[in-house]
C-alpha cells in the first residue's frame, strides 16, 4: 500500500565529474522491511547510504520519503524525520563514559544541546539521565555506562553506537557495515541486537557477511558497478545467475 512505502528511489544516479558511480537505480522499500543490500567494493553501496542519508546530493533522479521529496534536505533535517545512519567506522568520543556518550545524543534529539551554560548534572538533565540510564537496562549494557569508550572493546563500542543510533526512535536505520572487523561473538551480539529492534523501524544494511545478511534480511539487493542488479528474497538472490556470476562465486553463494 503506498502509505507504507517509506522510502522511494527512482531514477537515482551520482556522478563524480565523469565517473557514474550510481546510474539509474530505482527500489521502494515498505515501512517494517529488512532489507540488504550487497555488491562488490566499490559498487557504489556507501554512495547509495550517502544520497538517501543527505550526505550526498543525487546527480539524478529522486528521493521520496514518506511521500516527501528530500533530494535536497540537509541531513540533520532527515534525522529529525527519522532517518538515522552509522558509519564503518565508530562515531564515539573516546574520552568519555557510554552514558556521557549517550546523553550528547540525547541532549542533540531533545534539542537542549545549545544550553551550553548549564551544568549536565542528573538533577539539572533528570529525564536525559533517566533515559539514558533506561536505553542501557534495555539493552543490557548497564555495566558499561560509567567506563570510558576507550575501555571497551571494539564490539561493545559498536553495540554502544547501535543504542545511540535508536535513541532517537528511528523510523529508518541504514547500518553500514554493522559486523566490519568483528569477532564471531561479537557479530552474534550485534545481529542479536538488531534482531531486537521493534518491527516497525525499517532496516536497510551494507554487509559483507553474507552468512548474517541472508540470514538476518527479509530482501536483499545487488548492486554491480552503480546498477541495480537483483533485488529479491535471501532465497531468489542466492539463486540468481548473475549474482553468482558477477558477484560472489558459485561456492559462496550456495552455502550462504
Ligand atoms: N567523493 C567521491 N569522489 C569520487 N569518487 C568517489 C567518491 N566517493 C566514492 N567514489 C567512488 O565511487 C565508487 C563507489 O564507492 P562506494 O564507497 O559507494 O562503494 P561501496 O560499494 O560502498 O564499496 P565498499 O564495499 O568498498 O565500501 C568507488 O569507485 C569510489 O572510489
Amino acid at each position: 500500500m503506498e502509505k507504507d512505502k517509506i522510502l522511494s528511489l527512482k531514477g537515482l544516479s551520482k556522478h563524480f565529474g565523469g565517473i557514474k558511480v550510481i546510474e539509474h537505480v530505482s527500489l521502494d522499500v515498505t515501512a517494517g522491511e529488512r532489507v540488504g543490500l550487497i555488491g562488490p567494493n566499490g559498487a557504489g553501496k556507501s554512495t547509495l547510504f550517502n544520497m538517501i542519508a543527505g550526505d550526498l546530493e543525487p546527480s539524478g533522479g529522486t528521493i521520496h520519503y514518506y511521500g516527501d521529496r528530500i533530494n535536497s534536505m540537509p541531513n540533520y533535517k532527515r534525522t529529525q524525520k527519522g532517518i538515522v545512519r552509522t558509519f564503518q567506522k565508530n562515531n564515539l568520543m573516546m574520552g568519555l563514559t557510554v552514558r556521557e556518550n549517550i546523553l550528547l545524543v540525547l541532549q542533540r534529539i531533545n534539542q537542549k544541546h545549545t544550553q551550553w551554560w548549564k551544568q549536565a548534572t542528573p538533577g539539572n538533565y533528570q529525564l536525559l539521565f533517566e533515559h539514558a540510564g533506561s536505553l542501557l537496562h534495555e539493552w543490557g549494557l548497564e555495566e558499561y555506562s560509567q567506563t570510558k569508550v576507550k575501555d571497551l572493546s571494539y564490539g561493545v563500542q559498536r553495540q554502544i553506537e547501535m543504542i545511540m543510533a535508536i535513541a532517537g526512535n528511528p523510523k529508518l536505520l541504514l547500518l553500514d557495515e554493522p559486523t566490519a572487523g568483528m569477532s564471531q561473538v561479537e557479530t552474534d551480539q550485534i545481529i542479536s541486537l538488531i534482531n531486537k529492534l521493534p518491527v516497525e523501524v525499517t532496516i536497510m544494511m551494507i554487509e559483507h557477511d553474507v552468512d548474517v545478511l541472508f540470514g538476518n534480511t527479509d530482501r536483499v539487493i545487488v548492486l554491480h558497478a552503480g546498477t541495480l542488479i537483483a533485488d529479491g528474497s535471501p532465497e531468489q538472490v542466492r539463486e540468481n545467475p548473475e549474482v553468482k556470476e558477477i558477484y560472489m562465486g558459485k561456492e559462496v553463494i550456495a552455502n550462504a
